[in-house]
């Protein structure tokens, strides 16, 4: 048995030694068949690797190996599929069926190695580029590294904001930088004739300065007047068409003397003249406002000849026309005027502009806009724009143009036209010696205690070089804040005492009776939001006296509002200023530029809705330089945004909170619920 099984062996091993033989001849033929079937191209270089997807296993596997040792220098040539090898391949697929199956392989194909080169080429602006592979000299399939992560970006972050002074800064040109600040405890004396070089007043104004106990000019005085009176006699002319003068703005605190500050120059510079036109325009947004400066303007004017004239449509329109224009019916280029000054609202020059014949601003010297903020907010009827077109000759030259209501080709009176009007005359009725341009002579001057910052606002007054005044005081100004009219920081007077009450709303009118009885308080303007809570809050204050009986004195209250007739307003004001009125109830209407001297005492009784109007209504106290006192009673609700809105201006610190306890109030209980029954019963009837 073992030696047939030894038999069997030997006849199975000589059958396996056939059969390998005869798989290596066919490797053999194969490869013959293969290497005449690939016709090599001229110039093709060597071939050092060859991968196709006809290549056998081994050769695959070698290929493998030697391009993981030696990646670097590998060289990889794609030879793209001819026919001979196509067929060789199939046939040989024939042959080999029988023998083993063909492994799966890992197949790289012309495609993938163009991707891949193309991946990992180098970026075009690479020095590395300077070298362009070719598939020739390109490792292929190791050659591709995994891509790097891409770097992180930085997450968003908010960038620091900018210091408070460098976002008011933004948008404001340079002349508002570039502002004169003037420290309010200025002041010169104006008895000592020695002392008066700097402002040149004639000896007229000052007496009549000293006449009326003026015996020193405050600080914005000091710096308006040198500026606006030089001593140079050329640059006090009433006309200056080749140098025409700057225009000013000035910010300076209530009371600070603002009316002086422009009052005493135009008056000083219009005496000179000698034909009335109308050289000075002073526009004010209400009538009282008017009233009070034409008061100024007689007071320091009386001697000086000027003639003061006022148009706030307080009397008839064509009483105001025979008061304004000296010649209606005559057709006159260059106006007529039976006034020097004229003090306005704006809605009634308008109605002058477009309404009377020969009323004519093409002499103005100054155009006043007092209380400027409140009045460049003020869109009624284009005013500003009709006012400063009025001051330049119109474009097209027409020279009915010239004044309005009148039509005429005639050749005009040349003495009557400003210069800057004569280019309006016919080329050929007028030859004027100097051909070069004439300006306006019209000096711009705005005033106001919180002048408005808004570029927009101030570009519409087309301003000539301004130059810009600041009266505040050293501290007011932060070291980065060059002044502060860049900021939303107003200057108040630094002898008023503020304080803030809060409390419940239904206790407010109980707390006002308090303070007036607690602190004897007499000459006091108290605010309100509305003319209707002025008119409650009068009568239950008159019912609250009656029912207190007191054998003191009682309280005289009125109330003065827009409800009432302009004539009546204006009685009431004078009892006021003659004390025959203790308490004046009133709405904002005489919140701005009202200079009652012995105001003591100003009462919020609403709180102001937002801080320029708390600036003017507690500027009706303290006044140059006496003291005063300002409260402002706030409902609870309404503490948060009352005090928010004094510390974005800065004034937070200044306003102190004034406690008033139950106990306090409770002596007034009694005549109050009266004073309510009252005035229910008033009501209800
Ligand atoms: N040099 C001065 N000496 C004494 N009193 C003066 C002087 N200048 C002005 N006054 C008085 O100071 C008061 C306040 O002046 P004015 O009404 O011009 O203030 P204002 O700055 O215009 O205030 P507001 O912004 O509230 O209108 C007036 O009664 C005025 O007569």
């Amino acid at each position: 048995m073992p030696d047939i099984v030894t038999q069997s062996q030997s006849e199975s091993s000589k059958s396996k030694t056939k059969a390998k033989s005869r798989y290596l001849r066919r490797k053999k033929e194969r490869r013959k068949a293969r290497k005449s079937a690939a016709p090599r191209k001229t110039g093709d270089k060597p071939l050092e690797k060859h991968i196709s997807n006809d290549e056998d296993e081994s050769a695959g596997e070698d290929t493998d190996s030697e391009s993981e040792d030696n990646e670097t220098e590998a060289k990889v040539i794609v030879i793209p599929k001819t026919d001979g090898q196509q067929k060789a391949k199939k046939e040989m697929r024939k042959e080999n069926s029988d023998e083993r199956p063909e492994k799966r392989r890992k197949v790289v194909d012309e495609e993938d190695i163009q991707m891949a080169e193309a991946d990992s080429s180098p970026k075009p602006d690479s020095q590395e580029h300077a070298h362009i592979p070719t598939s020739m000299d390109k490792p292929v399939r190791k050659s591709i590294s995994p891509r790097p992560a891409l770097s992180a970006f930085p997450l968003p972050a908010a960038p620091e904001a900018p210091p408070k002074s460098v976002l008011a800064l933004q948008g404001l040109d340079q002349a508002m930088l570039g502002a004169t600040t003037v420290n309010p405890g200025i002041s010169i004396s104006i008895v000592d004739e020695q002392e008066d070089i700097t402002f040149a007043l004639s000896e007229r104004t000052r007496k009549r300065l000293l006449e009326l106990g003026i015996t020193e000019l405050f600080a914005v005085q000091t710096a308006l007047l040198p500026f606006l009176l030089p001593k140079a006699p050329l640059q006090r002319c009433l006309y200056m068409p080749f140098d025409p003068p700057r225009d000013v703005c000035v910010s300076a605190p209530t009371g600070s003397g603002k009316t002086l500050a422009y009052v005493i120059p135009i008056l000083e510079i219009l005496s000179s003249r000698t034909v009335t036109h109308l050289r000075a325009l002073v526009v004010l947004p209400t009538r009282d406002l008017v009233t009070q400066v034409r008061e100024t303007f007689e007071a320091i004017g009386k001697g000086h000849g000027l003639k003061i004239g006022v148009a706030t449509g307080q009397h008839s329109f064509a009483h105001e026309q025979a008061q304004l224009i000296a010649d209606k019916s005559s057709q006159l280029r260059g106006g007529s005027s039976k006034v020097d000054i004229l003090i306005c609202t704006p809605g009634r020059l308008i109605d002058h502009l477009t309404g009377t014949p020969n009323f004519s601003l093409q002499h103005l010297r100054f155009l006043v806009i007092d209380e400027a903020d409140r009045l460049l907010a003020q869109s009624f009827q284009d005013w500003l724009a009709q006012v400063l077109a009025a001051t330049r000759p119109a474009l097209h030259h027409q020279p009915q143009a010239l004044s309005r209501g009148h039509v005429s080709t005639e050749i005009p009176f040349a003495d009557a036209l400003a210069p800057n009007f004569l280019g309006c005359l016919q080329a050929n009725s007028f030859v004027a010696d100097n051909d070069e341009t004439k300006h306006s002579s019209c000096q711009k001057l705005l005033f106001s205690a919180t002048l408005t910052r808004d570029p927009g606002k101030l570009a519409a007054l087309d301003l000539r070089s301004p130059q810009y005044f600041v009266v505040q005081s050293d501290t007011a100004a932060g070291i980065d804040e060059p002044v502060g009219v860049v900021t939303d920081r107003f200057t108040m007077p630094a002898t008023l005492n503020e304080h803030m009450i809060v409390c419940e709303s239904s206790q407010k009118p109980l707390l006002l009776f308090h303070l007036i009885q607690n602190h004897n308080v007499r000459n006091a303007l108290v605010f309100t939001k509305s003319s209707e809570s002025t008119a409650r809050l009068v009568k239950l204050f008159q019912c609250f006296e009656a029912a207190r009986a007191s054998e003191e004195r009682a309280t005289v209250i009125r109330a003065y509002s827009s409800d009432l007739a302009a004539g009546e307003r204006k009685i009431i004001l004078d009892k006021f200023k003659a004390q025959e009125v203790d308490i004046l109830v009133c709405s904002d209407l005489i919140s701005r530029g009202i200079d009652i001297s012995h105001v003591s005492h100003v009462v919020s009784y609403d709180v102001p809705v937002d801080m320029r109007k708390y600036v003017h209504r507690v500027g009706r106290t303290a006044r140059a330089g006496r003291t005063g006192e300002a409260w402002t009673l706030v409902e609870e609700q309404e503490a948060r945004y009352f005090k928010s809105m004094l510390k974005a201006s800065d004034h937070l610190n200044r306003v102190k909170r004034l406690r008033v306890s139950e106990n306090d109030l409770s002596s007034l209980a009694g005549p109050y619920q009266i004073a309510l029954q009252n005035l229910k019963e008033m009501y209800t009837r």
